[in-house]
């Protein structure tokens, strides 16, 4: 459960975010929609990571976001992919485990089925910093499952993956989600949005956040996306 109340950011003199509040539910796949350079990022990096707020608040299931023990409540994956270079991808998986507190046997057994899933279990010896660009993505995705975090936030998760990983990755949040948990992605792709997610949050063009039920047809919503956020 995410609550976003009366969030602004600015850069600079350049306001994005002018008091923004939405609030996300439990057991829901959200899709984060606008066009380049709207703020999409910006919203999930102010949601993830207080010191960026300007002004506003964000709860992470009741817990203020400025609170540390929040941190162990939600998983970003941001649109950087360049972290963690100087470790093997085992090494940084076996990190998170640690540090979300996870148990180690039983994650040990979802590192393994997620790695053959993502057909990484070869790779994961190896530097992160050797991996194509669709590899550092799904490495970063597993990082998140495993956390167990309830709350999952992703900076466009499907890029650079191929359709079978597309597919899979569908499967496994929406699996996540049956499982109570919350997911919030930001995306480009209307197709992608139309058959997946559950819920949609439009930043329009005046840089206004709201929210509505994915119509789950294409045209209905590209209407929307043309009508208020181009
Ligand atoms: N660190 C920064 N300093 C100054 N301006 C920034 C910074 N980061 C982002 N911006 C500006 O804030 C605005 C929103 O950027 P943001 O990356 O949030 O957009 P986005 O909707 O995620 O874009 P895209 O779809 O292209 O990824 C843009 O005008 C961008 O230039």
């Amino acid at each position: 459960m995410i609550e976003i109340i009366d969030l602004s950011k600015k850069y600079g003199n350049n306001a994005i975010l002018e008091n923004v509040s939405c609030s996300l539910e439990n057991q829901r796949i959200y899709a984060l929609v606008g066009v380049n350079g709207i703020g999409k990022s910006t919203l999930l990096n102010a949601v993830t990571q207080p010191a960026n707020l300007d002004s506003g608040k964000v709860e992470v299931d009741g817990i203020n976001s400025q609170k540390y023990e929040s941190k162990f409540h939600f998983f970003y994956v941001p649109d950087s992919k360049e972290m963690f270079l100087n470790l093997t991808g085992n090494e940084y998986l076996k990190c998170i485990i640690q540090l979300y507190r996870q148990d180690v046997v039983k994650s040990d057994e979802t590192l393994k089925k997620l790695s053959i899933a993502f057909k990484l279990d070869r790779s994961l010896n190896e530097y992160i910093a050797n991996y194509s660009l669709g590899m550092k993505q799904k490495v970063y995705l597993m990082a998140a499952f495993l956390s167990g975090a309830g709350n999952l936030i992703l900076d466009e998760p499907f890029n650079g993956l191929d359709p079978e990983s597309v597919a899979m990755l569908k499967n496994l949040l929406s699996e996540y989600r049956d499982r109570g948990n919350l997911v919030l992605f930001s995306i480009h792709n209307l197709d992608l949005v139309a058959n997946f997610c559950d819920d949609i949050v439009f930043i329009d063009k005046q840089r206004k956040v709201f929210q509505t039920e994915n119509p789950k047809d294409f045209k209905q919503l590209e209407d929307v996306f043309f009508q208020k956020c181009v």
